[in-house]
């Protein structure tokens, strides 16, 4: 009988080998493994560590694919503000921010929840955010093939913040476009519409 209700998303067999990790580490920073508060915190810690990079066992192809319809609609469509949470490869420490996205169609629309859903499968493994907006873009560029798709995401990252160089307020932008997006055109009318409230 677990006692987490998410017990079963996951491969016992990884939660137990995670949490003996778990367990030397915190032995590694002196705590005492059997004192009340942290005697879960092993197989808590392993739980958290699989949901985060459960990306890396997921289709985000699959996500788009299941929702594609056909449609003769040949402007932008644009979802702003997706709120994205991520590891860095480095430290294993979060960023987190948003991610705007931007496609065109070219015969085919995809159901709009399924773009932040790709998201979260890429967002849900160890990234740099660099990597984290190619596969964002190419996911969405080489599954729906549409006229072009752009990317932006904004993200502060803990490990600049908490620890190393201690900015708080620093926020970090990448982007990437593909087809009419390569545009200045198209591309500035992404970009204000991503800076304005009407979108
Ligand atoms: N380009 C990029 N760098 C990242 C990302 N996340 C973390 N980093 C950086 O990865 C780098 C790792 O550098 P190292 O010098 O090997 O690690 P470190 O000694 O812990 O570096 P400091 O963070 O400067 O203390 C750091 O500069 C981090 O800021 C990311 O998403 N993209
Ligand atoms: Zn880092």
């Amino acid at each position: 009988m677990g006692s987490y209700k998410n017990t079963e998303e996951y491969a016992i067999e990884t939660t137990t080998k995670l949490a003996e990790n778990f367990s030397e580490i915190l032995k590694g920073i002196g705590e005492n493994v059997e004192r009340e508060g942290i005697v879960k915190t092993p197989e808590r810690a392993a739980k958290a560590m699989q949901f985060l990079t459960s990306g890396h066992c997921q289709d985000p192809a699959g996500i788009l694919k299941s929702a594609m319809f056909a449609e003769d609609y040949n402007d932008m469509v644009v979802v702003k503000d997706i709120e994205l949470y991520s590891l860095c490869e480095h430290h294993i420490l979060p960023f987190f921010g948003k991610a705007h996205i931007a496609y065109i169609p070219d015969g085919h629309i995809v159901g709009l929840s399924k773009l932040p859903r790709v998201v979260d499968v890429f967002a849900r493994r160890l990234q740099v955010q660099e990597r984290l907006t190619h596969d964002i873009l190419e996911c969405i560029n080489n599954t729906l093939k549409p006229k072009g798709v752009a990317v932006v995401i904004e993200a502060s990252h803990m490990c600049m913040m908490m620890r190393g160089v201690q900015k708080q307020n620093s926020v970090t932008t990448t982007s990437g476009f593909r087809g009419q997006f390569e545009k200045i055109e198209t591309r500035n009318e992404f970009l204000k519409l991503i800076t304005s409230d009407l979108s």
